[in-house]
């Protein structure tokens, strides 16, 4: 599935979480061409083709080119910049898809229900189910985040910002959706690296409280691979990378049935 999205001028950000934040300037954000396929089956979770569809020399046709965030089918991606973004996480996006520019990197467009994007998928269609870390419809309260993944290094980046709908601590964000992050993005890398996985183990130790509004980067290796099991390092920094939020270890397992 091919999907291309342009995005126009926006009006400045006033949300929450840009006025916690130290940024909050929008800025135009350029077209991006993606192309992916996910999708949770039984629990165990799948990205099928991301690394291969992308066409070589430069952007594919778009099925949609718009001022705002792609609709086709309901299939916004979400992971494309929103007037919700802060200056940092604006920031952060175009460090690294600058960097998918010579093919290390890419950047894995994200979706608000695990296969509803699938074309032709037997699950498409009216469905209630929505994944857990895209269940919110208004930009900004909840989780803003955008992945991007490095096949030679097994890495999994997640550039995020959790909104005033995650609190825990007055102030600050839940501990819990800290630990989400991270599975989902340890998790997205032993995908990218083996296939479908379950997580079969996280263990984190938070080490800062992470301000709402405030940008962060989940950062994620496939440190071992041993037979089904995928042994993954995960960290959670500032977007400076000046406080280090969490460290977590997770134990993914590759599918047998799958
Ligand atoms: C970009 C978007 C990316 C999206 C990513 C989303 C990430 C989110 C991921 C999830 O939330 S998944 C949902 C939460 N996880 C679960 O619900 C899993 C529940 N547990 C299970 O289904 C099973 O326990 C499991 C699949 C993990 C393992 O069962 P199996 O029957 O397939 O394997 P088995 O028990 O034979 O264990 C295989 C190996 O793993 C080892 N193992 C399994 N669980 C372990 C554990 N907890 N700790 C340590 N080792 C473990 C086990 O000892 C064994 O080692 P050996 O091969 O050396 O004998």
């Amino acid at each position: 599935m091919y999907v291309g999205v342009t995005w126009g001028t926006r009006a400045p950000a006033k949300s929450t979480s840009d006025r916690l934040s130290a940024g909050g300037n929008d800025r135009h954000t350029s077209a991006a061409m993606l192309s992916i396929c996910a999708r949770h089956t039984r629990g165990g979770i799948y990205l099928c083709n991301y690394l291969t569809t992308q066409r070589a020399g430069g952007p594919a046709p778009c099925h949609v080119s718009t001022s705002q965030p792609s609709l086709s089918k309901g299939h916004r991606d979400y992971s494309l910049p929103n007037a919700s973004w802060s200056q940092n996480l604006q920031d952060l996006y175009n460090k690294y898809q600058e960097l998918t520019k010579n093919g290390d990197w890419k950047r894995l467009p994200s979706y608000n229900t695990s296969v509803h994007h699938r074309e032709g998928d037997p699950m498409d269609g009216e469905r209630e189910n929505r994944l857990f870390t895209r269940n919110l419809d208004k930009d900004g309260v909840g989780l803003e985040y955008c992945m991007f993944y490095n096949k030679a290094e097994k890495r999994m980046v997640c550039i995020f910002q959790p909104g005033p709908y995650l609190e825990g601590p007055p102030g600050f964000l839940h501990g819990g959706c800290t630990a989400t992050m991270i599975d989902s993005t340890a998790g997205g890398g032993a995908v990218c690296t083996v296939g479908p996985v379950f997580t079969a183990n996280l263990n984190i130790d938070y080490r800062n409280p992470i301000l709402l509004g405030s940008t962060a980067i989940a950062d994620s290796t496939v440190e071992k691979v041993d037979g089904r099991k995928v042994y993954t390092r995960c960290t959670v920094r500032g977007h400076d990378d000046k406080v280090v939020y969490a460290e977590a270890t997770g134990l993914f397992i590759k599918s047998s049935n799958l």
